[in-house]
């Protein structure tokens, strides 16, 4: 190992400030942890010309990759640009060139993590994805260092800080949607087309990314059940707050007897389940263990300086293993196939609002199809709508498989008396 480590960063924007910053102010204890001073040589950014945040030299800045990738003095490679199939060629390349990568891109890892962890074993090299996850909190080391004894067999979180700020700020002030989506963006938290946040694919990635290393079985992104937060209303929120529930954009895997089910949806908790307190870009990974029982991870899921903190302490693990000269482990497949659960082994509790026509028989009608298709009610609600002869039923059933839940809702959208399904939710937690 040289007498330095040096650092090639892809990406000075919201993370890559973060890094620089980070790399700056604590030197001293990187290079205590490390034995030798870190440097960043190069720094790739899109346009040289736009003013940055923080103070780096002019002649270290690129707008050409090449001079990162094929720089035979630059080490490790940390990736905070994103993208996808351009920047999978991008690492392979400087994998293939000996860099170790430390990369902050679940885009990329929840699609291709597999093959460029067998490249990066291939050529010795490391490959790390810590600020993939959840920002700041450290959860893929505890699943994969502090957690390896155990067997994994729930994962339920908020992983996505975009959506959980924006869900927090509807909820206790009353904000709409797109005043609150900006204010996200301004922040840093939102994907540059914050689309991927709002409609759950971007937890659904991370929840991908969880779920195969957490169960050790390939989950892919087509694996995860997926919906997002667009189309929650106000009114859907107040109906929440008014049942004692919150709702949260919930990544829930669940494994039993092998078979897996992983999904991201807008999500009822009762007020006293501890994920419903996790508010604005916070994140909270719960994990539960065969052996160790009930854990939970808590902390910042966005944000410039907490995701710079798991991108470098990533960067600190691979200069240890330079150090100790373990660089590019066995990189070990997964333990199981995976197998998914079928619509009548997934379990859950739900949460229904619709627009009934206020006559005799109606709710008779509707309580009917319920009993038929073996689901029952928990909660039931009915309010009157002012000025129409339509009232509002709120239900949250008992648990019920999917299948049944499924054939329940379309039957209740072929029912005359049902003017309109406002909404639905899935319900988690309680009893
Ligand atoms: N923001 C967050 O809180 C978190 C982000 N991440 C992930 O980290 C990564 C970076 O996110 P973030 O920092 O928010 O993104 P930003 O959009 O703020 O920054 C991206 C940076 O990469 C540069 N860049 C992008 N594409 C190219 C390209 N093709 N060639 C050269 N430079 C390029 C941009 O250059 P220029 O400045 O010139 O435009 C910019 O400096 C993403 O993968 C994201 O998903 C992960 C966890 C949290
Ligand atoms: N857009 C993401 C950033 C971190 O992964 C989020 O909002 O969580
Ligand atoms: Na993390």
């Amino acid at each position: 190992m040289s007498a330095e480590v040096r650092v090639g960063l892809l990406g000075l924007g919201t993370v890559g400030t973060g890094v620089v910053s980070i790399i700056s102010r604590h030197q001293e204890e990187l290079r205590h942890q490390v034995g030798c001073p870190v440097t960043i040589k190069k720094v790739l950014v899109r346009d040289k010309a736009k003013p940055r945040p923080v103070d780096v030299d002019e002649t270290m800045v690129t707008e050409h990759i090449d001079e990162i990738l094929t720089d035979e003095h630059i080490d490790i490679v940390i990736e905070v640009m994103g993208g996808v199939e351009s920047t999978k060629e991008h690492l392979l390349k400087a994998l293939r060139n000996g860099k170790h990568v430390v990369t902050a891109n679940k885009d990329l890892m929840a699609l291709h993590g597999a093959e460029l962890l067998r490249v990066a074993s291939e050529n010795g090299c490391d490959l790390y994805y810590e600020a993939s996850v959840a920002g700041g909190i450290p959860i893929l080391r505890s699943l994969v260092d502090g957690l390896a004894a155990d067997r994994i067999t729930k994962m339920m979180g908020i992983v996505n800080g975009t959506t959980n700020y924006i869900l927090t700020k509807m909820t206790q002030e009353g904000s709409s949607y797109e005043e609150v989506l900006k204010q996200a963006q301004l922040l840093g938290f939102a994907e540059s087309d914050p689309t991927a946040d709002v409609e759950g694919l971007d937890a659904a990635r991370k929840m991908a990314i969880l779920a195969t290393l957490g169960f050790s079985m390939n989950v892919s992104l087509d694996d995860v059940v997926v919906r997002g937060i667009s189309s929650v209303t106000k009114s859907d929120l107040d109906y929440c707050d008014q049942l004692g529930y919150t709702m949260k954009l919930i990544g829930l895997a669940k494994r039993d007897d092998g078979r897996v089910e992983v999904s991201v949806e807008p999500t009822l908790l009762p007020k006293e389940h501890p994920l419903a307190s996790v508010h604005n870009e916070y994140n909270a990974v719960y994990v539960y263990g065969e052996a160790v029982g009930e854990t939970m991870f808590y902390g910042p899921g966005a944000g410039s300086l907490p995701t710079a903190t798991a991108v470098v302490s990533d960067l600190v693990s691979v200069m240890k293993n330079m150090r100790l000269g373990v660089s590019g482990r066995i990189v070990q497949g997964p333990l199981h196939e995976r197998i998914l659960k079928r619509d009548n082994e997934i379990d859950s509790k739900y949460f229904l609002r619709l627009r009934v026509i206020d006559k005799a028989g109606t709710f008779q009608a509707v309580t009917n199809l319920f009993a038929c298709h073996e689901v029952s009610f928990e909660k039931l609600l009915q309010l009157p709508v002012e000025g129409a002869e339509v009232a509002e039923v709120i239900v949250i059933t008992h648990h019920t498989n999917k299948e049944n839940y499924e054939k329940l809702y379309k039957k209740l959208s072929e029912l005359e008396v049902i003017e309109s399904i406002e909404s639905c939710y899935r319900v988690e937690g309680g009893r």
